[in-house]
């Protein structure tokens, strides 16, 4: 394989263009030209005359008119291009294109020589600024903006304006930024999608053009993507199936790659398979941009989902594929069918999974009950819940359980009650690994029930549904575990994203735990104080996330050139996080690192998945590099990431 890994830091000089290259120069020639290019384009990508084009014409308006979009409803041909797209090399670019390209964009940093030699001589301010004062002007436009919806539109205007600067302000504001260019706020921007939209950023792939998903690859305008996260849009967050407007995901998941990992915004690829949507809601939008269609069988999906994974091959034979937000019952399909072949893992059930097996790990630290005494209640069963349990399975087996012993501490609970192999109703494939059969014949309908049955020591939420952890849910969690014995402490994990999913908040958890409760969620809340006297006590809560595992787990994979992604791979992810907190952390009673050292974190998460990769056999890099590596220990290898990863304007 070349070299994937080599140019995160130093994308191509040939870089990408909104402007393709020197077609506005040579006018006469290149107009003809231009207008000869565009007639076989229209005849190779419709062979039609042009009453037929005329009448194609008239569909589209009747069928704007019903509120659908005749184009994209009507074509299911090969789109045939006669030509491939060009750039233009930074070093030749001058004047506007230098400023509307965000990749190349410097804002108010090109110094005097350069805004000379890039003609760029009063088409912007004289002023030269510094990164700070850059950095100072953008919070304070975010913090004039009133709702997140605001602020995130604000950001995305920046980013599509200068990379770098954008880039530098999340970076280093990630505790106030992460919540708006990911989860919560980027779950209202997938449910309004169709509606804030104005410009393209990702590829937006529809069934009905799945005869040219090469042809759709190869117009990515910048080269060698390294990463890619694809949805289908089908369940969004906690959120349901939101069709194409589900591309939000993608492109929030990619913002963290390169702001919690390091990898460069040129090298990463967000893509939305469009195959319809069951949302009624977007069907009747008029605004909606998705295909109105009702989505297709599993089996039709299947093939989409073939030709896609080979076409993404084909063209890009580097990049790493990132599953996100397939609904539960494709989700492990393809993971199955694609992680022995291809560069792929499914972030919703290795990511979670590997996410709070990390915070898991600290949590029984601190909880005082014995790892082996540990008994966990899954609310919430599908492949966010299935893969965090087996996560956890693993992690058991590791410390020497028989794996019939490690599953046996896990009970999962669904809408219909305890998921026992004789409840009466046909279990899905990915529940069958956890159905109970010592429940003596006796169903357990309500979570209470299962948690007066089973006495867990924590209880996990994944079920996208708010409030499901109630008061006397979590008392009844507290009082378990103090009849074990004095000094011990519940673990509460509601996981389900975005906020207005989450089980319950961290305000009541404190509260109906009196204080002792150790706690994660999937999005982030606020610290919680309570007055005791003229005192206040401070609670922290943790942000479960899966950002602490896929960027760097992403990274580790590109970097050791990894042929595909294996569960030592994953496990090292989550083992290595759990091992990345600091002394302070600790001290503190945190069981995730401070999300501002988040990018910490992915570099201790990328090296050892690096590791993991080399002696699982997968790594593709030179032995030679291995060998010296190990000479220096880790240090060599953390400064070999460190050199590679993207900081801007640092
Ligand atoms: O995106 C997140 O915040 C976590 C995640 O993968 C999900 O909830 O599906
Ligand atoms: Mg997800």
């Amino acid at each position: 394989m070349a070299t994937a890994g080599s140019d995160i830091s130093t994308p191509r000089s040939t870089s990408p263009s909104s402007v393709f290259s020197g077609r506005s120069s040579h006018t006469s020639v290149a107009s003809k030209r231009l207008s000869l290019s565009l007639q076989r384009r229209q005849s190779a990508f419709n062979p039609m005359s042009s009453v037929d084009i005329a009448s194609i014409e008239q569909r589209m308006k009747m069928a704007a008119l019903d509120g659908l979009r005749g184009y994209a409803q009507d074509h299911y041909g090969e789109v045939k291009q006669d030509h491939t797209t060009e750039y233009i090399p930074k070093s030749a670019a001058g004047g506007y294109q230098v400023l509307r390209e965000p990749l190349w964009n410097k804002g108010l940093s090109f110094t005097p020589e350069e805004r000379v030699s890039k003609n760029l001589t009063g088409l912007i301010p004289h002023a030269m600024e510094n990164t700070d004062t850059q950095v100072e002007r953008c919070m304070k436009m975010i913090r004039s903006r009133s709702t997140p919806i605001d602020k995130y539109l604000y950001l995305s205007s920046l980013k599509s304006q200068n990379l770098d600067l954008f880039y530098r302000v999340l970076i280093d504001n990630v505790r106030d930024l992460m919540p708006l260019v990911y989860t919560p706020t980027i779950g209202d921007v997938c449910l309004q999608y169709s509606t804030l939209y104005t410009r393209p950023e990702a590829l937006y792939i529809s069934i009905k053009q799945r005869k040219s998903i090469r042809t759709i690859l190869r117009n990515w305008p910048h080269p060698n993507p390294e990463i890619c996260v694809v949805t289908d849009g089908s369940r969004i967050l906690g959120l349901g199936d939101l069709g194409v407007n589900g591309v939000g995901i993608s492109i929030g998941k990619l913002a963290l790659y390169t702001g919690a990992a390091g990898i460069h915004p040129e090298k990463t690829l967000p893509i939305v398979l469009d195959a319809g949507t069951a949302n009624e809601d977007n069907l009747k939008d008029p605004l909606y941009l998705g295909l109105r269609a009702k989505r297709p069988s599993l089996d039709v999906m299947q093939e989409f989902m073939d030709e896609f994974m080979e076409a993404a091959r084909d063209v890009f034979p580097e990049m790493l594929i990132q599953f996100e937000d397939f609904e539960t019952e494709k989700a492990f399909n393809y993971l199955s069918r694609y992680r022995d072949q291809y560069r792929c893992f499914n972030d919703d059930i290795q990511g979670t999974g590997a996410v709070v097996l990390g915070g898991y790990i600290g949590a029984v630290n601190l909880s005082n009950v014995p790892l082996d005494d540990q008994r966990l209640v899954f609310m919430g069963a599908g492949s966010a819940g299935v893969g965090v349990a087996k996560q956890m399975v693993e992690y058991y087996t590791r410390r020497g359980l028989s794996e019939q012993a490690a599953k046996d501490k896990f009970w999962l609970v669904d809408t219909k009650g305890l998921v026992t192999w004789d409840r009466g109703d046909k279990l899905p494939e990915h529940k069958k690994y956890f159905a109970r059969s010592d429940n003596n014949g006796h169903q357990f309908r309500t979570l209470e029930e299962v948690i007066e049955y089973v006495r867990p020591s924590a209880l996990v939420g994944l079920t996208a549904t708010f409030g499901v952890f109630t008061e006397s849910v979590v008392r009844a969690l507290k009082a378990s575990v103090d009849a074990g014995g004095s000094g011990r402490r519940p673990i509460l994990f509601p996981l389900s994203n975005p906020l207005t999913k989450a089980e319950c908040t961290f305000e009541q958890a404190v509260q109906w735990t009196e204080g002792t409760v150790i706690f994660a969620s999937g999005s982030p809340f606020s610290p919680f104080a309570v007055k005791s006297g003229d005192a206040a006590v401070t609670y922290w809560p943790n942000q479960g996330n899966n950002v602490y595992v896929f960027p760097g787990l992403g990274l580790g994979a590109i970097l050791a050139k990894a042929s595909k992604i294996t569960d030592e791979m994953v496990y090292m992810s989550a083992a290595s996080l759990a091992e990345s907190l600091n002394a302070e952390e600790i001290q503190k009673g945190l069981i995730y690192p401070r999300i501002e050292r988040v990018r910490d974190a992915s570099l201790v998460v990328a090296r050892e998945v690096m590791k993991a990769a080399r002696r699982e056999g997968v790594s593709m890099l030179p032995e030679e590099q291995w060998v010296e590596w190990e000479e220096w220990g880790d240090v060599a290898l953390t400064k070999y990431i460190k050199d590679r990863v993207y900081d801007p304007l640092k």
